[in-house]
Parts: structure tokens; C-alpha cells; sequence
């Protein structure tokens, strides 16, 4: 998010608005972090682009058909959310393209009330049991960098997302903090 917010400056400065019409330079608290939703916006977006899982590994129990696909019993597939997230099908030519937008009006409409089409966290009974507290997290962590700090992009960063079990920035993500308080 961070890396998203440093390369897009008007999302940031939505987020930031936000931030600071719900917390001031308070702390920010659990009352207010159910109002950010430019916020949780940016952060499904980022979820789509860049979650960090590649895909959830299942064993196939007993054969089955799924239209004109048979799967044998006893192999292991590999259900490629990220692969589902870039498709242009699901979610339009601009598919690569940072947008928040798509999900002004939640998720459900973002994907055209497709559950399959968007699942960071995985789906049915093995759902991620942290979604609620990495996402209330991360809302927290954000705020109060968005209240202290303006982010712009290191010249030194070198774009290369990279599948070591989960996604992650191969060498690292450099982005520069300028303090938005004079005393800080
Ligand atoms: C942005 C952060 C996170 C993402 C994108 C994420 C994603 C996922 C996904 C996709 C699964 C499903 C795996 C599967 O079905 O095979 C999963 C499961 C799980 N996650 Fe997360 N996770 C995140 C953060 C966390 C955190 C912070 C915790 C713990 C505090 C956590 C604990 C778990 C556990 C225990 C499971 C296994 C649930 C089960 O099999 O019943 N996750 N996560």
C-alpha cells in the first residue's frame, strides 16, 4: 500500500484528507476505522494487484467434472486467486491499473456479485482466521503514517514483485518519508 500510495499522490492525499477529517492527529480509534472507506477502498485494490497470496493449494478427494474439465481424484491444484484478480474478464481492460475506485461501492458490486472473482483472503470454511485484524491493522499502521508523513518514491526502487511463498517486493520497497509537522 505504501508503495501505491508513494506512486499515486491524489489517492494518497484522499486518504490522508480522510484520515484527518475522521482522527484529526488523534489516535486513531476503533470508532473511526469503520468510517474509512477510502481507505478500505485502497486497501482492496492493493489486495488485488499485490495480495500476498499467490493461491491456495487444494487436494482434489474424489473425481469430479466441472464443465468440460474432469479432475482425477488425488491431485493437487493450485487455485491461483492472483491469476483471477488480473483477469481483464472479470475486471476490464484497465485491469493493471491502480483504480480504488472499482470499489467505491464495495465489493460486491466491484466484482459483479462474482464471490470467486476477488478473494484475497481465501474462501468458505478456511477462510483466513486474520483478515479482521490484518485489515483493522492495517488501517491503524496507515492512519498514523498518513497524519506524520508525506510518502514519495525512492528513485532507487526497482519494480519486481516476487512469489517466495507469499509476494513479495524482491529487493525491498525505498520510498521517502518528509515530515508533514515542522517539530516532528
Ligand atoms: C493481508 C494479510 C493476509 C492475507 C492476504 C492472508 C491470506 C490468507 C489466505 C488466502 C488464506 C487461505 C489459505 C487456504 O485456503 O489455503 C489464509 C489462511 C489463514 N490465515 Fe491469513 N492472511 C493474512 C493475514 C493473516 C494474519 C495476520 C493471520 C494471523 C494473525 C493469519 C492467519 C491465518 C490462518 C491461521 C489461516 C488458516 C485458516 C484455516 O486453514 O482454517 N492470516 N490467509
Amino acid at each position: 500500500m505504501v508503495l501505491l500510495l508513494a506512486s499515486h499522490g491524489d489517492w494518497q492525499e484522499k486518504a490522508r484528507r480522510e484520515v484527518i477529517e475522521i482522527f484529526g492527529n488523534q489516535y486513531p480509534n476503533s470508532e473511526g476505522l469503520s468510517k474509512l472507506k477510502i481507505m478500505t477502498m485502497i486497501i482492496n485494490e492493493t489486495l488485488r494487484l499485490y495480495g500476498p497470496s499467490n493461491g491456495m493449494l487444494r487436494r482434489v478427494g474424489r473425481e469430479v467434472q466441472m464443465e468440460k474439465v474432469v479432475l482425477p481424484a488425488n491431485i493437487d491444484i493450485l487455485i491461483a486467486n492472483v491469476a483471477l484478480h488480473h483477469d481483464p474478464l472479470l475486471w476490464g481492460e484497465d485491469v493493471h491499473l491502480f483504480k480504488p475506485d472499482r470499489f467505491a461501492e464495495g465489493i460486491a458490486k466491484a466484482t459483479n456479485y462474482n464471490s470467486a472473482a476477488f478473494f484475497p483472503f481465501g474462501l468458505g470454511p478456511r477462510t483466513c482466521v486474520g483478515m479482521t485484524f490484518a485489515t483493522t491493522e492495517t488501517k491503524i499502521v496507515l492512519s498514523m503514517i498518513l497524519q506524520r508523513y508525506a510518502i514519495t518514491l525512492s528513485p532507487a526502487y526497482v519494480h519486481s514483485p516476487i512469489p517466495i511463498i507469499s509476494l513479495k517486493p524482491q529487493h525491498g520497497i525505498q520510498v521517502i518519508l518528509k515530515s508533514l509537522h515542522s517539530d516532528a
